[in-house]
């Protein structure tokens, strides 16, 4: 008896809370239309002030980083601070999208992990249009389609996506942020498959690749078709007889498959990192990485004073990949990725060193570092 008029009135603690929290909330919405309101006015007095002023930004990357990780700092809760962030990403993305919604292109279909990532970054009140590829997300996002776009560019276990690293060579857009993703893969069926009725296993061929191990030990004698995405794969399982698919969490959801094995990729940190592209530099946030393509005159140590600079400054490189030039044969382009803004002294400093020696140097941006 005593117990349950306990529960009554913990429970009466927790209706209060809820109202106070939804009070609070409705509040800080109606802040985020105040915001609103003083951008277009801004943006509107730089106009009839002759400004080149093309939109509105609504959307401001280095603001909610900031918003994010202050939460992850001082949460003492039994949360956690990375699981209240995550709750209030998802507050955000409702106050920008009563400023105005976003539209965001991902390398699509439906279910891919590029999907999980657009709304890891953007919360779910963005409004996500899946493209066929990773041109056509550029192409979105450059056409003013789309305001931003996600694409994949590094995995933990197979490396980089070199057709979004040469994306970036042609393209005036600027790197806006970044995703993280840890990757599960499962082995997928449609419902009451049973496992002896599997003639055929599915995937992209990373995530075939990520699997590979597994997949030798227990599937050995079951061919593998490669196709172009883990959506497809697991579109494919739900309406062919016979097929499984490798592929993730949110396909099992959309196309109602079961999981017939959990988490079979190689590598428990299986990690894909994805690129969030705009048409916008972002000014800093205090965490904030550095992207750029850098091509050296052809002479011996040119690789060497490419990167003393960085070393002199005390500027921690993230990740240097190399790609063939595509303009000169055996010349190659170094995509170079660093801690800091280039509006820091020392960004400056490294960047126009790097100007004097390069035959190339075009920075792609800077953006905030993952915080979730
Ligand atoms: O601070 C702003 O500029 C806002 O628009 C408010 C807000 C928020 O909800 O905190 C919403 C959207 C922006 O991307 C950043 C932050």
């Amino acid at each position: 008896m005593a117990d349950s008029r306990d529960l009554n009135q913990v429970r009466a603690d927790i209706d209060a809370i809820d109202r106070d929290i939804q009070a609070l909330i409705t509040r800080r919405a109606e802040c985020a239309q105040r915001v609103a309101q003083i951008k277009l006015a801004e943006m509107l007095a730089a106009r009839s002030r002759g400004e080149p002023v093309t939109e509105v930004n609504y959307y401001r990357p280095e603001r909610e980083a900031q918003v994010l990780q202050r939460i992850i700092e001082r949460d003492r809760g039994p949360l956690g601070g990375t699981t209240v962030a995550h709750i209030f990403r998802e507050i955000m993305s409702a106050c920008l999208a009563l400023e105005r919604p976003l539209q965001v292109a991902y390398l699509g279909p439906e279910g891919t992990f590029t999907q999980a990532a657009a709304l890891k970054h953007f919360g779910h009140a963005a409004i996500c249009v899946p493209q066929h590829t990773i041109d056509a997300v550029f192409a979105e996002v450059q056409s003013g389609d789309c305001n931003y776009g996600v694409v994949p560019v590094e995995n933990s276990t197979e490396g980089m996506v070199s057709h979004t690293l040469d994306s970036f060579m042609d393209s005036p857009l600027k790197i806006s942020g970044e995703v993280e993703m840890r990757i599960g893969h499962h082995l997928l069926v449609a419902a009451a498959t049973p496992s002896e009725s599997v003639t055929r296993i599915c995937a992209h061929q990373q995530a075939l690749a990520q699997c590979r191990n597994w997949l030798d030990l227990h599937w050995p004698l079951v061919p593998r078709e490669a196709v172009s995405s883990n959506g497809e794969a697991a579109r494919l399982a739900a309406t062919t007889p016979g097929v499984a698919a490798v592929a993730g969490d949110m396909a099992a959801e959309l196309y109602q498959l079961e999981i017939l094995a959990e988490h079979i990729e190689d590598y428990p940190d299986n990690t894909t990192r994805f690129l969030v592209i705009g048409r916008e530099e972002v000014p800093p946030s205090g965490r904030d990485k550095t992207s750029l393509i850098v091509s050296s005159r052809n002479k011996p140590g040119a690789l060497f004073s490419l990167l003393d600079p960085f070393r002199r400054a005390g500027v921690s490189l993230t990740r240097i990949d190399t790609r063939p030039s595509r303009t000169e044969k055996w010349a190659y382009v170094f995509f170079i990725e660093f801690e800091g803004h280039l509006q820091d002294d020392n960004v400056r400093g490294i960047v126009a060193e790097l100007e004097e020696q390069s035959i190339l140097l075009k920075p792609l941006g800077s953006y905030p570092q993952a915080v979730l």
